[in-house]
């Protein structure tokens, strides 16, 4: 699923290289998107209501988590919350339509 890296970023030697890893990248990271969306849509069958398919809490602690987890690997913690805020009002979205047909 996740292919090594062809070049370090710092051995890339034009927007050619580094596109490609990036396009490599992505490639991992739209498959682990999709299989947390699978989780999300699970999580749709233990909610009592539509209401309360949102989670703040919960949304909380995932940013606090991947913000962390950023800070640890060396890399951008604005960008990851940003990007992971998006994404869960997204999911949440997904989730609501899941229990709506539930
Ligand atoms: C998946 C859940 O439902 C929603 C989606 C979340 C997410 O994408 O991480 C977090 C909280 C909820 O808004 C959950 O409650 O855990």
């Amino acid at each position: 699923m996740n292919s090594p890296a062809t070049r370090t970023p710092a051995a890339c030697e034009s927007l050619d290289h580094v596109r490609a890893e990036i396009d490599r990248l992505d490639r991992a990271i739209v498959q682990l998107l999709v299989e947390r969306g699978h989780y999300v849509l699970a999580a749709a069958r233990f909610k009592p209501s539509v209401e309360a398919v949102h989670a703040p809490a919960r949304v909380e602690q995932v940013i606090a988590n991947v913000r962390r987890q950023a800070e640890e690997a060396g890399g951008l913690p604005d960008v990851v919350e940003r990007g992971y805020r998006t994404l869960i009002e997204a999911y949440t979205e997904a989730e609501r339509e899941r229990h709506a047909r539930l």
